[in-house]
């Protein structure tokens, strides 16, 4: 039976994963206590007697446990920023491309993507490898999240009033020097060959996100139409039960979108609005930053490895 070792499990994208787990009958979860969860020893012998090791810590902690398995088997899928614009790493979004599952399932080394990023390139990517969106458009990526895309820290200044760095602003614009550690992500996986500004902001919910990125028709290659920008982005994610393209009737009905819609939930949903021959399109990914923006995703990526798991 394949054991599973989250390490960072007593935070908050590592409990969202034990919880998701917690039902399965089919693994084995090999667990430190709170206390010890910063135990070097501890955390070394789980590690490298994990068959897969889910990485839920901060970055400089990742690399650390990275190098912990040093001359182990164990297999890793990183939630951290760490590992995600390596090239020895498979980059954890399995609906990239027609090769992305088989990718990850073969590999040992699985850097799963930023909340941010999972929007912003299920939306781009299928454009720019259509043809559509020229990879040096100026894109721009406008997004709100809930507050829990923060981790600990920001949970406890959002929710506790007496907490020192308090944040009582009921939404707000962050990453203001426009360098944000997801660019490079949204760069080098939505195969853009300029760095897209990246404009954050967070509101007083814990779950959910709406990830934007408007566009220029004009300024597109050879389309003029939201059909046909949705027809590529419908095609490209058919099949995948992760993944639901809004219909444009659909997305022509709606007054508003609700951050907070998937919240719970390990889905993608994609809009493309605007009015036909309007000129413009705003593309709209809607997810949970802690479903399909983490935990869920690194669940999704632990099954796609269990497929390929020598014994
Ligand atoms: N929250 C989100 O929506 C998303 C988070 N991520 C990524 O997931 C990772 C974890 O984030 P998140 O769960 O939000 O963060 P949290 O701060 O909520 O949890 C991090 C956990 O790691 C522990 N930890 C920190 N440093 C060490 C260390 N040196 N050794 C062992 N344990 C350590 C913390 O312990 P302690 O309590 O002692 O600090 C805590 O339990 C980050 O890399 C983050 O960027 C990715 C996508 C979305
Ligand atoms: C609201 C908030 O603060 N969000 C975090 C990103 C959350 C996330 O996805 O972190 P990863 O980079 O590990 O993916 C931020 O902007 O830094």
């Amino acid at each position: 039976m394949a054991k599973i070792f989250i390490d960072g499990e007593h935070g908050t994208t590592g409990l969202q994963i034990r919880q998701r787990l917690g039902g399965r009958d089919d693994l084995e979860l090999l667990s430190i206590p709170v206390e010890r969860r910063r135990d070097a020893g501890a955390r070394a012998e789980m590690l490298r007697e994990a068959t897969i090791a889910i990485l839920c810590l901060p970055d400089d902690a990742a690399r650390e446990a990275v190098s912990m398995v040093d001359g182990a088997k164990t297999r890793i899928i990183d939630t951290s920023t760490a590992h995600r614009v390596d090239d020895a790493w498979a980059y954890g979004f399995p609906e990239l491309d027609a090769d992305q599952a088989e990718r990850i399932a073969r590999s040992d080394r699985v850097a799963n993507p930023g909340c941010y990023p999972t929007g912003a390139i299920a939306l781009i990517r299928p454009l720019v490898a259509a043809g559509i969106l020229p990879d040096d458009y100026p894109v721009t990526v406008n997004a709100v999240s809930g507050y829990t895309g923060g981790g600990k820290q920001m949970i406890a200044q959002m929710e506790d009033p007496a907490n020192p760095d308090h944040i009582a602003a009921p939404f707000f614009l962050y990453a203001l020097p426009l360098k944000h550690k997801h660019v490079p992500e949204m760069q080098k996986h939505g195969r853009l060959s300029r760095k897209p500004i990246f404009t954050p902001n967070v509101g007083r919910f814990p779950q959910g996100m709406l990830v934007n990125v408007p566009l220029y028709l004009s300024d597109l290659n050879g389309t003029s139409s939201l059909g046909e920008i949705h027809a590529t982005l419908a095609d490209h994610y058919e099949g995948q039960p992760n993944v639901e393209v809004v219909s444009l009737d659909e997305s022509a009905g709606l007054a508003r979108l609700d951050p907070t819609e998937l919240a719970g939930t390990d889905k993608l949903k994609l809009f493309v609005l605007g009015t036909e021959g309007g000129g413009q399109v705003n593309l709209v990914a809607s997810l949970d930053n802690l479903g399909k923006g983490a935990s869920g995703a690194a669940v999704q990526n632990m099954d796609l490895m269990l497929t390929r798991q020598v014994a």
